[in-house]
């Protein structure tokens, strides 16, 4: 596949975009007009930027309100093409979009508009120039490729081809199968777009709303598929206006770009038999969570320690060359990293004691890893002594790692082959809470990472993403998502702060980034894990009595049930497939915690009680007799 994408699509001036494009690994750009007007070099001087840095400008865009103009301004309007010609030619690229016309001004009509762009074709022809027409979504007369297509076939010019944007046809549910049916070669570029499914106008959806393939809800790959099926083999475009993107990070959102036209390419070329994209393994089946690893130091690992042993987990193995000791219980390790050196202690360095690391389970580590690194995980190496075992590792949320590991090889056997059974101490308590394996983990990010750790998770791994929940917190809104697969055995949930004053983006601003602020273990019985962790010293967060006269109200729960959930200060939650328990520690450190759950049918995560157990922890988070207007960010 051609990678090509707009310079709209990116925030920053023309140079930056240009390097950000090149580095992310983009074959081709379009230089969109507003991006060159506001550039004080000249043409020439774009376009060799552009080759210095190895890029193809694909596309100058966009011409407006060209076609099927009255005389007078029909006559200014080649005018103004001639123009847009010499800056072509000076800028070194060979085509440019013309846009359906949008203007009060324009008279419509198939055939006036094929003798337009029939002139504007030779017009260009001896410029050694390429007109692509694409048809807008509100444009005044022509809205559909398959008009656009018509009036480019009438104009029967080899200088003058039809350009594809996915946003515009699927904006409008246009039967993209009528794709098919468009010889290869009169496509001259496609643009590509997904958008979430919003209810509102083409022109404002398309101008704030659209974001990368795989990121929406629109069929791109089907529409990529329809593209594919003609054997069009030329440049597939980003163009992405997107508010978010404006303001983002110029080369996080072109690396995105970047995965997502990889991604749709592999699931293209698994659909269709023509060579699109490159050939990688599948998706990662996942098998469950390897382990948890959190990076702390000798002087605050004890309180964490103490944490843990609460929660009934008890400290099986020590590594065999590293300071980090094994906690385990059910299905569950719990990793403790206290080293002086390495990564875990810059991880430390930088965001004091988290969890920077986990380990995810797949049916082929070193396939996923081969997967990953074909869609631009940034892969993560490190000293390893002899006789242990080297895992492929890839850089995750907030710069922390994520390890494959799988039962096929010796990577599933980590806790044998680079741990040493401990004896449990005596005068622990060995006996465990019932805790049986990760049910879910929460990982807190900025609002506009979201996007991008949603597409590469659902990129590597065979997921799928729910749809975005409002979480209420009592200083703000929380965007909340969930990457999870099939069976359970992964579920991360992605939230989104964006303001400092939520617990979410409290613990941002003071973990100095975005990691994971959440685990939540699973138990087949909640209130015999309450009472287990009740004789172990657990502290449970508190949760407001009045919570509890709600719940059984609304779910109509009795009397007993209700009690028993006030005691253990659990709360409840039910959808169709059945109920959820959610059981909270206070916070540790900067709004870490950790949350018990048990299913019985439930799938969901207990969005309705977010908003309780988020004020219960600020709450607790707030040293005593601090007034609530005291200054700190909760
Ligand atoms: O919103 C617009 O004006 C606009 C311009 C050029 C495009 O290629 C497009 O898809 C939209
Ligand atoms: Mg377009």
């Amino acid at each position: 596949m051609k990678t090509s994408i707009a310079t709209v699509t990116l925030s920053g001036e023309l140079p930056d975009k240009l390097e950000a494009i090149a580095k992310a690994g983009f074959d081709g750009v379009e230089i969109f007009e507003n991006d060159f007007l506001a550039f004080d070099g000249s043409p020439s001087d774009v376009g060799r930027m552009a080759r210095d840095l190895g890029l193809t400008i694909t596309l100058f865009q966009p011409f407006r309100d060209f076609e099927g103009m009255p005389e007078g301004l029909r006559s200014r309007t080649f005018d103004r093409a001639e123009r847009k010609f010499d800056v072509m030619q000076e800028l070194g690229t060979g085509m440019v979009l013309v846009c359906s016309n949008v203007s009060p001004a324009a008279l419509g009509g198939i055939d006036r508009a094929a003798a337009d762009f029939r002139e504007l074709g030779e017009r260009a022809a001896k410029r050694g120039l390429k007109v692509g027409y694409e048809a807008l979504a509100w444009g005044r007369f022509v809205n559909d490729h398959r008009d656009a297509w018509e009036i480019v076939r009438r104009a029967d010019h080899q200088n003058v081809g039809l350009i594809l944007d996915s946003f515009h046809s699927l904006s409008r549910k246009i039967d993209i199968n009528s794709i098919r049916s468009i010889p290869k070669d009169k496509i001259f570029i496609v643009q590509l777009a997904d958008a979430p499914l919003i209810d509102m106008d083409l022109l404002y959806w398309s101008r704030h709303f659209r974001n990368m393939p795989g990121e929406g809800d629109l069929p791109v790959t089907a529409f990529t598929e329809a593209i594919a099926s003609t054997g069009y083999d030329g440049y597939f475009s980003l163009e992405i206006f997107n508010d978010q993107f404006r303001g983002g990070s110029t080369q996080a959102i072109a690396a995105d770009g970047h995965r997502s036209l990889i991604y749709l390419a592999d699931q293209v070329r698994r659909k269709v038999e023509t060579p699109i994209g490159i050939a990688m393994p599948e998706r990662a089946k996942v098998k469950g969570v390897g382990f948890v690893e959190f990076a702390t130091s000798e002087d605050e690992a004890d309180e964490l320690i103490a944490i843990l042993q609460a929660l009934g987990f008890r400290k099986a193995a020590k590594h065999r060359s590293k300071k980090v000791s094994l906690f385990e219980q059910g299905e569950i390790r719990i990793l403790v990293n206290v080293d002086t050196a390495g990564f875990a202690n810059a991880a430390y360095a930088v965001h004091g004691t988290s969890a920077y690391a986990l380990a995810i389970a797949v049916d082929d580590a070193q396939d996923a890893y081969n997967r990953a690194l074909a869609l631009d995980a940034e892969p993560f190496r490190q000293p390893v002594a002899e006789g242990e075992l080297e895992f492929p590792v890839i850089r995750g949320v907030g710069g922390g790692l994520i390890y494959l590991i799988d039962d096929k090889s010796q990577l599933g056997r980590f806790s044998e082959i680079d741990f040493e059974v401990v004896a449990t101490d005596p005068g622990t308590d060995a006996a465990d809470a019932g805790l049986l394996r990760i049910d879910h983990i929460a990982q807190t990010v900025a609002y506009d990472e979201m996007l991008t750790w949603l597409l590469f998770y659902t990129s590597i791994f065979d997921t799928r993403k729910t749809p975005m929940v409002d979480i209420i917190d009592p200083s703000g809104v929380v965007r909340s998502q969930v990457v999870e697969n099939e069976s359970g055995a992964l579920r991360l949930t992605m939230n989104g702060a964006e303001n400092r004053r939520t617990l979410a983006g409290h613990f941002i601003a003071e973990k100095f980034g975005s990691g994971i602020q959440h685990l939540a273990f699973s138990t087949d019985d909640i209130f015999s894990t309450a009472a287990s962790l009740r004789a172990k010293g657990f502290r449970p967060l508190h949760i407001s009595p009045n919570y509890y006269d709600d719940i059984e109200a609304r779910f109509g729960l009795g009397e007993d049930l209700t009690e028993r959930l006030k005691a253990e200060n659990i709360l409840y939650d039910r959808d169709e497939h059945g109920e959820y328990f959610q059981l909270y520690s206070r916070t540790y450190g900067e709004g870490f915690f950790f949350e018990i759950v048990e299913r019985r049918g439930y799938r969901g995560y207990g969005a309705a009680n977010a908003i309780f157990r988020i004020a219960a922890l600020k709450k607790q988070m707030r040293p005593e007799g601090v007034p609530k207007d005291a200054g700190i960010s909760l």
